[in-house]
């Protein structure tokens, strides 16, 4: 059976992308994108935080400012990345990917201490993406990669957070999934990245893509 790109749908399907520092996140946006492309998909690759001007604060003061604050600041960012760029491009049919999106505002915080009840709540009208990918990895192996990578952020400086984060990972994805989210879960430890987005890119065809018509 032969295939329409999904994006032939008249409203693009919304993938986001997350998992602890170190998983490969952006690596695995990079693949996936060339692979969709390569399949006549149109995609438009995001990230949070955004690039607009509620994501350029959260990029000022994540190094200085923590708590509620941040917190807030994260999911305002987040509605406004929705208003302004992710919702248009859907709109034009593109297949939207977000290099992190509810999951990691339900994560990051808690390394400063917030409830995640309070975060569920505050993100919880966020448009929900069509599938919500999970990258997982043993702590060991992603304590590993950072090692060698170089740490991006404060909180991938303290003792022991890629042990936190995989446990915060691992009960915000419970959470989604009571939530009735479309969640997606690889595991990351021994695959490639271009067989990680090889696993995502099939079910995403396998859910989103129409079959041609043969006429
Ligand atoms: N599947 C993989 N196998 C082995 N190494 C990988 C894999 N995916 C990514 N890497 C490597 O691990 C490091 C971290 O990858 P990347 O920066 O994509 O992770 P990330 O999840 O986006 O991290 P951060 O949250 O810090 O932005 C990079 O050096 C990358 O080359
Ligand atoms: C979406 C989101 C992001 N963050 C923080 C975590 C990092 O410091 C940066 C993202 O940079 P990276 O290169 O992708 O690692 O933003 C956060 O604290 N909370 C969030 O919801």
């Amino acid at each position: 059976m032969k295939l329409r790109p999904f994006s032939d749908h008249p409203r693009g399907v919304f993938v986001s992308i997350d998992g602890p520092s170190g998983a490969g996140k952006s690596t695995i946006v990079r693949h996936l994108e060339q692979m969709l492309v390569a399949t006549g998909e149109a995609v438009h690759v995001t990230a949070e935080p955004s690039k607009g001007a509620i994501g350029g604060l959260c990029r000022e003061l994540t190094e200085t400012t923590k708590g509620y604050a941040l917190a807030c600041l994260y999911a305002a960012d987040r509605y406004h990345h929705v208003d302004e760029e992710i919702r248009p491009h859907l709109e034009a049919g593109r297949t939207v990917i977000s290099d992190r999106y509810i999951p990691s505002g339900l994560v990051m915080q808690r390394f400063d201490g917030i409830d995640p009840t309070f975060l569920w709540q505050i993100n919880a009208a966020a448009d929900r993406p069509d599938l919500a990918v999970i990258l997982e990895a043993d702590a060991e192996v992603i304590a590993e990669r950072l090692h060698d990578r170089g740490a991006h952020n404060r909180f991938q400086l303290s003792p022991g957070s890629s042990h936190a984060e995989v446990h915060f990972y691992r009960q915000a994805t419970e959470r989604l999934i009571q939530a009735g989210f479309d969640v997606l879960r690889v595991d990351c430890n021994q695959r490639a990245p271009e067989q990680v987005a090889r696993v995502i890119r099939d079910r995403l065809t396998s859910f989103f893509a129409q079959p041609a018509s043969t006429s």
